[in-house]
């Protein structure tokens, strides 16, 4: 499993980053998750969030499902926010925003479990940086119907602005992409990008994994 230091191999994990909930999903979120990685997902992020979300035991037991299927697939598992689950787990990896723990902290207590960090302007990419984060996910690139206090969309400019800026950490986009604007984004400078509904809420969600992963590529 890849881990902080492989610059590339974090790369290419982030090509099609599929991030999920169960108040993500019209069917089961195991199934769900099992059709994602038939379709060609590259990345997991389990973000149990927002109305009607699970907690506690719940939240864990349906994660360590989720953790298992990712497991017998290979493909990596992150953990959105929540830290302490991330350790419980042992999973591969934490996605913290700006207003959760600071990559400094995280790194601390996550060893060599991959990092990623939600910015929005250069000097929180920076931040993230020196903490030691493997990735950025910037965004909301396009408008988002899945996270309710998104920032203000930005647009392409944002993925484009930190290339221009030097910034050649991994970054992935997020926010409202789907199979029709996911190629931009990578035209962009990002090195993959990162979605729940194209995916999650398809009503086919292998084809929908499938098309993301052909405009990807
Ligand atoms: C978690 C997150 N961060 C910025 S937008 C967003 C939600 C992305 O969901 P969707 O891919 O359905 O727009
Ligand atoms: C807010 C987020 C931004 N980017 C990624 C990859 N995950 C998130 N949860
Ligand atoms: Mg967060």
């Amino acid at each position: 499993m890849a881990n902080h230091r492989d610059k590339s191999a974090i790369e290419e994990l982030l090509q099609l980053y599929f991030i999920m909930g169960s108040t993500n999903c019209k069917a089961d979120p195991v199934h769900v998750l099992e059709q994602a990685i038939e379709g060609g997902i590259t990345l997991f992020q389990y973000r149990e969030k927002g109305p009607g979300a699970l907690e506690g035991l719940d939240k864990t037991k349906l994660a360590e499902k989720l953790f298992r299927v990712c497991k017998d697939a290979d493909i990596p598992f992150i953990v959105n926010d929540d830290v302490d689950l991330a350790l419980e787990l042992d999973a591969d990896g934490i996605h913290v925003g700006q207003e959760d723990l600071a990559a400094d902290f995280v790194r601390e207590k996550a060893g060599d479990r991959i990092i990623g960090v939600s910015a929005h302007t250069i000097e929180e990419a920076e931040k993230a940086i020196e903490d030691g984060a493997d990735y950025l996910g910037l965004g909301p690139i396009y408008p988002t119907i899945s996270k309710d206090d998104a920032r203000a969309v930005s647009g392409l400019s944002i993925i484009e602005n930190f290339r221009k800026n030097g910034i050649t950490v991994p970054i992935v986009g997020i926010g409202g992409i789907n199979a029709r604007n996911a190629r931009a984004v990578i035209q962009a400078g990002a090195n993959g990008v990162s979605l729940i509904s194209a995916i999650a809420a398809a009503a086919d969600v292998k084809k929908a994994a499938i098309d993301l992963k052909r405009a990807v590529l």
